[in-house]
């Protein structure tokens, strides 16, 4: 396929370039009057339309050649962190959260994550499957093009494992990279209230010997928070996993400032994620570390809590990607476009910044950043056309509208 006349080709980075740390997330380059070859699956080649030959033009029939005059072609969106499978909605805890519960008072309720858990149980894979797919395909409709998916609403080893195994059934089944999650320790299941140790050797002991057997996450999460798992659990899980080859991603300071982050580096982690409390201690962590920080200020927005100090953690150096947080409970939404606007209205990244952490960053946070994440050659053709736009702020600035208008996965338009 051939792409001609596109106002703006979006993120045209180093093919090395894999991650954009501090200051380097406002560099976003963009090609003005472009074209791009996409060929067996990937992106062929690309260039201003001063430099296309004839040669390319003709070889190239009109049904798959594409004018995109006045539009912007951006690499796909890659959504890191995302709950998708679950059994169903939970609008009955919207009312509640508008009269005034809060997050914690609803879990401690009854709510939250084990209401949740309670209703995939008796969902069937197949169920899961379907409804799981429904959501992604809404995602990908959005422009997303890569995602991170998590268990976590299993809560025991036969739930946690058909978790998984629609995770696995995604992969097989949609036409774009998935990486899953192993998130267990998620929440303690009414019948380990207090036994805590005994959920923890459940994992360890049962569950993780599992889903090494059968291949079935590429990562651990733990949610590291006052309430949930303390750090020397979160400790503990991590050592067990890293022993299945699962590199950590942590649930860190969604409620408070919990030590999460620290413990996740000290495991190095791939990413620490929410980050929605924060103090210097962990800018400081972050700021000469690997692991990624990923935020999701879609959460912050549904559940009327901090947004992330975004902007500290760039000044500090840190690794910043945003992503959806996509569930039932904090945040019903896998729309990486709001996510884009929230970036920049109340993380106050400017749009180059809240681009390159969607994509780019948001990639590496996947560990995908080699074969996705911006307009390189030899890159997986995950892109997306969108609308007119007078310029490339207008994607964050028209928040709640999709701008996005065609959707190409491996090269081709994407009709599901
Ligand atoms: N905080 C933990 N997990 C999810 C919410 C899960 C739920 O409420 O169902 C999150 O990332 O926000
Ligand atoms: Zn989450």
């Amino acid at each position: 396929m051939l792409i001609t006349n596109i106002k703006g080709l979006v993120g045209v980075h180093p093919k090395e370039k894999l991650l954009l740390r501090g200051q380097e997330l406002a560099d976003l380059p963009v090609l003005e009057n472009a074209w791009i070859l996409l060929e067996d699956g990937l992106i062929k080649d690309f260039g201003t339309m001063d430099s296309l030959s004839e040669t390319i033009k003709s070889q190239y029939a009109t049904h798959d050649k594409h004018s995109a005059e006045g539009r912007y072609v951006f690499p796909s969106w890659c959504d890191s962190h995302t709950h998708i499978v679950f059994a169903a909605p939970r609008e009955e805890e919207f009312a509640l959260k508008i009269a005034g519960k809060s997050y914690e008072e609803i879990a401690a309720a009854g709510g939250g994550i084990l209401n949740s858990a309670r209703k995939l149980q008796d969902a069937s894979e197949d169920e899961l499957f379907e409804s799981a797919s429904a959501r992604l395909r809404d995602m990908i409709r959005q422009g997303t093009g890569a995602v991170e998916i998590k268990s976590g609403y299993g809560l025991s080893v036969a739930s946690e494992l058909k978790m998984l195994r629609v995770i696995l059934r995604l992969k097989q089944a949609f036409p774009i990279p998935i990486k899953a999650t192993l998130l267990a320790a998620h929440a303690y299941p009414q019948a380990y209230k207090n036994d805590h140790a005994g959920y923890i050797r459940l994992i360890t002991e049962e569950l993780l010997p599992a889903v090494a057997k059968e291949n079935l996450a590429d990562y651990m999460d733990v949610f590291c928070e006052q309430g949930f798992f303390s750090i020397s659990e979160t400790d503990e899980l991590l050592s067990a996993a890293a022993q299945y080859g699962l590199k950590p991603k942590i649930h860190a300071n969604q409620l408070s400032v919990s030590g999460g982050v620290q413990i996740g580096v000290q495991h190095h982690a791939v990413s620490v994620d929410h980050l929605e409390e924060t103090d210097g201690s962990v800018l400081a962590c972050l700021s000469s570390s690997d692991t990624i920080a990923t935020l999701l200020p879609s959460c912050s927005f549904y559940l009327g809590i901090p947004f992330a100090n975004a902007r500290g953690l760039v000044n500090a150096n840190a690794i910043v990607a945003l992503a959806t947080d996509y569930n039932p409970g904090s945040t019903p939404s896998g729309n990486m476009n709001f996510v884009v606007s929230l970036g920049c209205i109340k993380l106050k990244l400017q749009p180059q910044e809240a681009i390159n952490a969607c994509t780019l960053n948001g990639a590496a946070a996947m560990e995908l950043s080699h074969e996705i994440g911006s307009i390189a050659i030899g890159k997986r053709a995950n892109l997306f056309i969108t609308r007119p736009m007078p310029s490339l702020a207008f994607l964050p600035y028209s928040f709640g509208q999709t701008q996005v208008e065609t959707v190409i996965l491996n090269g081709e338009i994407y009709h599901g």
